[in-house]
């Protein structure tokens, strides 16, 4: 009799099935799940194995002494998975902007003038058209005063107001103009340049300043100038209110960093391609090549620094050098980061068309056998280096009750997506893919702006809701829940994440469908992705058509919506999918450390 374990190291957990094998028995005793310490295939994950192990054993009696050898997977982990690449950046040289929302702008309509300071207005010439720019020391009463006091030599078109006195001043002028108020960073203003300022009704949004059109129209602009204002009537899309002021050539100096290329050698081919020509083109390079030996990024641009920090990072970690450090495969996804509009004067914000990476660093086993040594000094027991992941998952998924060979399996994990194909005469051949459950959660953290990735994961984890009164709550499926005590009155009004333990306020200003269509799409545009990508690379015939069942392992295929998008879109393949339970007992759990028990027993 043996007692044994299999120890899968993930990129987000390390889980442990423990084992009894006896004559040509195996008899499954418990097993356990822990988070993963360090960066997967590197010596700080010994922590966390030595956690998940002790868990496993306390549920069986077991001590490490009863060990008799213990099996850890192949590690290949994927990093730089957080790496967003704008391929458009907003730098505005020749044009500043204001562009936000004020609560209680003044006015409606359109103006255009010379900026010029509410003190000043004495000394400029007659009949000149002129925006007024409001500091803090003047109120509203004398503001309006000002203003009207000399509406009559020059035409007053519009003012910039630093206090929220908008409406204030609106209410005093004898005749109306758009003012836009709560900008807090008047002072920054440039004076007597030309500025066009627009205000919306409300519920409105300024269609003049949000059209590139609509500010050449105003400015004079030449069509190659009006390419230049593209970025800002972008950002201002969705304001109530807006200024557009023309500053002189070279006032604010911005050096722009390119995009870059990257490069994928294969065995015998290379592929180039540009990460500004997005997610699409970038995966048909990738898929191109055949077998990817590694992935460059051009020096000096976004992606070569990122591409730069996996290798830098892996190379510390593991003490080789960056050079021997390869990256298999590459998942590009498409997306927007919001970002600080560079030449804005009140923080505004604009959605950047982005690229967001994850690369998957190829697995060492040298690395691997040196964890295992290391475990087997501490521990006392034979450790060994098992298997490739997605070898042993398949064997994992076989202990689902009802399936048989020939099966596929895809393992949606944390950082990586893989997949393998059984045949009836027992041959495996298996792939692994970068991107998978962590990259979803990045793209709802970058594209919903916030800071905290717990609050992405329960995001993409949870189904949200909207409390709509304090007695009930509308849930995203449009139901409506009626409770007979009053909910936290801090939830009130909020969009809520129904996690099992109670309402989560998400303190962010979007909407439910906003956050609702983020999440999904996340979701569809990592697993989707990759699941039609691997199962093409495993199928015999490269075609996904000639695989009839997939089995589901893997943290996210506990997903409440991924298995079903996954599904659907295998389903126009002709493909059945399902979620696994392995052993009957671990659901999509559990599969690599169950198989690489399974493979020690076939041995
Ligand atoms: N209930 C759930 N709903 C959605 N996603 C979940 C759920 N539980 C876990 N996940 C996701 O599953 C992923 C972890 O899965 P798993 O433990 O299989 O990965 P791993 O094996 O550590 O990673 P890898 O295989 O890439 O090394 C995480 O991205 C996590 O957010
Ligand atoms: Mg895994």
């Amino acid at each position: 009799m043996k007692i044994v374990a299999g120890i899968d190291i993930g990129n987000a957990t390390t889980e442990v099935a423990l084992a009894k094998i006896y004559e040509n028995n195996i008899e499954f005793l418990s097993s356990s799940i822990v988070k993963t310490t360090g960066i997967k295939g590197t010596m700080k994950n010994i922590n966390g194995v030595f956690k998940s192990l002790k868990n496993s054993l306390d549920k069986s009696n077991l001590k490490i002494e009863n060990l008799d050898e213990i099996r850890v997977n192949e590690a290949a982990p994927v990093i730089g998975d957080v790496a967003m690449e704008t391929i458009t950046e907003t730098i505005i040289t020749e044009s500043t902007m204001i562009g936000h929302n004020p609560l209680t702008p003044g006015g409606v309509g359109v103006g255009v003038g010379e900026t010029v300071k509410i003190d000043k207005l004495e000394s400029v010439d007659k009949n000149k058209d002129v925006i007024v720019v409001i500091p803090k020391e003047f109120d509203f009463e004398v503001s309006s005063k000002l203003i009207n006091l000399y509406s009559d030599k020059l035409n007053i078109n519009g003012a910039i107001v630093k206090k929220d006195d908008g409406v204030l001043i609106n209410n005093r002028l004898n005749k109306k103009i758009p003012i836009v108020d709560e900008v807090s960073l008047v002072e920054k203003v440039p004076l007597n340049m030309k500025c066009a300022i627009e205000v919306a009704p409300i519920g409105g949004v300024v269609e003049v300043l949000s059209n590139p059109y609509g500010i050449a129209t105003l400015f004079n602009l030449t069509s190659e100038e009006t390419k230049h204002v593209v970025p800002i009537a972008r950002a201002l899309i969705g304001n109530r209110s807006a200024v557009v002021i023309k500053t002189p050539k070279g006032d604010v100096k911005e050096r722009k960093i390119p995009a870059g290329n990257i490069e994928i050698v294969g065995l015998n081919k290379k592929a180039f391609v540009g990460i500004d020509e997005g997610a699409k083109k970038i995966m048909n390079a990738i898929n191109s090549v055949n077998i990817v030996c590694d992935v460059k990024g051009e020096p000096g641009t976004n992606v070569g620094g990122m591409l730069e920090k996996v290798r830098h990072v892996m190379s510390n970690l593991t003490n080789q050098h960056p050079k021997n450090i390869k990256i298999q495969d590459l998942l590009s996804v498409d997306t927007f980061v919001p970002q600080i509009v560079k030449g804005g004067i009140a923080n505004e914000f604009s959605l950047e068309n982005a690229v967001g990476i994850a690369a998957m660093v190829k697995a060492d086993k040298l690395q691997m056998q040196k964890i295992a040594d290391e475990l087997t000094k501490s521990l006392g027991v034979n450790v060994n280096v098992g298997g490739v992941e997605a070898d042993m998952a398949i064997r994992g998924a076989l202990t689902t009750p009802g399936s048989n060979k020939p099966l596929a399996i895809l393992d949606m994990g944390a950082g990586s997506t893989d997949a393998s194909i059984i045949t009836k005469e027992h041959e495996i051949k298996s792939i692994h893919l970068a991107g998978a459950g962590n990259m979803v959660t990045m793209l709802i953290k970058s594209e919903l702006g916030i800071d905290d990735f717990e609050l992405a994961e329960d995001i993409k984890k949870y189904p949200l809701a909207k409390v709509e009164s304090l007695f009930n709550i509308r849930h995203e499926s449009g139901a409506v829940e009626f409770f007979n005590k009053a909910l936290d009155s801090k939830l009130f009004a909020k969009v809520v994440i129904l996690k099992p333990e109670g309402m989560v306020p998400i303190e962010i200003d979007e909407s439910l469908e906003k956050i609702k269509l983020i999440r999904k799409s996340a979701k569809e545009r990592v697993f989707v992705t990759n699941a039609i990508r691997a199962l093409k690379k495993v199928s015999p015939t490269n075609n996904v058509r000639d695989i009839a069942f997939v089995v589901l392992v893997g943290g996210s295929a506990l997903d409440f919506e991924i298995p079903q998008l996954v599904t659907n879109a295998l389903s126009q393949y002709n493909v059945v999918a399902g979620r696994a339970n392995i052993r009957g007992v671990e659901g999509p759990r559990n599969a690599v450390a169950t198989g690489l028990v399974l493979h020690l027993k076939e041995e």
